[in-house]
């Protein structure tokens, strides 16, 4: 969707910003160029949409060559979102989210539909905002605001350039999982800018770390860029704490998932805590197969059924959910375990820490050595 073939930049100064730069954007991917600052990722962005033009090689977006292609034309199926935004400060955030469709030559009527709908998209609520004005927003608002008016003549192909890096932490974080909410929905061609390795980890589908001068250094998903640094550098870049960073982006798998001794509310305490046998608890179950709690040994004593003794359980994630989820859901309990969910809310088995380690291990393990990772033989306290 957007191709760059070896291309340069120098500046008329002499600043070589780019050199000789190959990559590629497929359709609906979300690419994130990251680097130290200066390293080149504005300029490769701003050539995309020819707001810098290259002094070598080509750029092709959608098949044409950008240098063939009108810049009025280009820019309209390219929505571009910057950092400080740059609304216009005497217009309404709705006429804001319409100017482009103003250009285009929409009628009044369509435009303000269009700037409502997209309004809603990025959680402004129009009865509230579509008449204020930038000033009376904050900013976590009008970066908002500026992805809904890059989103107005539904481009295909989306510019970013450090378009969260303005607001502060939380609302940062808010931004990039709404933004990862709004791009499963409408699943834009997207090249992105930042100099945060978290937030490129967080966002990008892949990652295009950079060293000076434009020179990519390694080019692949988070996974592979924390799991295997290419070069020293990019290791370096990545942190020492990368197998940390590595959680957010490993998903939790059944291979993962231990199955501990599995009861129903129905069952009888005595039949129970046979099944139990020498485990010190088990998973309590619902007539769905849903998780209703847990319940000791010890509290298999007597008369009743399972449902009297059994205690509630909230921690649990869902396959998929990421190793960073599953922590912090443990955490957040204060549980030894958690439970693992499929998607229609039916128990598949328990995380402990133990597993989760041993996930994580694995994970790295075999992004190493580029085999599956349920072949990888992992080597605990507990075996040795
Ligand atoms: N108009 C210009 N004239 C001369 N040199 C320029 C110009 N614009 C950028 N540069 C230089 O080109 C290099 C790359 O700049 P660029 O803005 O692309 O970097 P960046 O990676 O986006 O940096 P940052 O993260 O700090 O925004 C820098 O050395 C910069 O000083």
């Amino acid at each position: 969707m957007i191709r760059l073939d070896g291309v340069s930049k120098r500046y008329p100064d002499g600043t070589v910003a780019v050199h000789e730069l190959s990559l590629d954007v497929r359709a609906g991917e979300l690419v994130v160029l990251v680097g130290p600052s200066g390293c080149g990722k504005t300029t490769t962005m701003k050539m995309v949409n020819r707001l810098v033009e290259p002094t070598g090689g080509r750029i092709f977006v959608n098949g044409a060559d950008v240098t063939a292609t009108d810049t009025v034309k280009l820019r309209r199926g390219i929505g571009y979102v910057i950092q400080n935004v740059g609304l216009f400060p005497h217009r309404s955030i709705e006429e804001n989210v319409a100017i482009v469709t103003e250009l285009t030559g929409w009628s009044k009527s369509r435009r303000r539909k269009r700037a409502h709908e997209l309004m809603e998209l990025v959680g402004l609520h129009p009865g509230t905002y579509a008449k204020r004005y930038p000033h009376e927003l904050s900013g976590g608002q009008r970066q908002r605001v500026g992805v809904a008016r890059a989103l107005a003549a539904d481009p295909p192909v989306l510019l970013m350039d450090e378009p969260f890096s303005a607001v502060d932490p939380v609302v940062r974080s808010q931004l990039q999982d709404e933004f990862l909410r709004l791009q499963h929905d409408v699943r834009k061609t997207i090249l992105f800018v930042t100099h945060d390795i978290e937030e490129a980890v967080r966002l990008g589908d892949r990652i295009a770390v950079f060293a000076d001068a434009g020179r990519l250094e390694q080019f692949d998903t988070p996974a592979a860029v924390l799991g295997a640094p290419s070069t020293p550098f990019v290791a370096d870049f990545v942190g020492a704490d990368r197998g940390l960073k590595r959680l957010s982006v490993t998903p939790v798998t059944e291979v993962d998932i231990e199955q501990p001794p599995v009861v129903h509310e129905d069952d009888e305490l005595t039949v129970a805590g046979a099944v139990m046998g020498s485990a010190r608890w088990a998973v309590v179950l619902d007539a769905a197969g849903g998780l209703a709690g847990w319940v000791g040994h010890n509290m298999t004593d007597g008369p009743g059924v399972v449902r009297d003794r059994a205690r509630r359980m909230d921690a649990w994630v869902a396959l998929g959910d990421s190793l960073k989820v599953a922590f912090s859901e443990m955490l957040q309990w204060n549980a030894g375990w958690i439970a693992v969910l499929d998607e229609t809310d039916r128990f598949l088995g328990v995380l402990t820490p133990s597993t989760l380690h041993a996930a994580l291990r694995r994970s790295v393990e075999a992004e190493n050595q580029d085999v599956d990772p349920s072949e990888v033989d992992l080597i605990t306290v507990s075996d040795s």
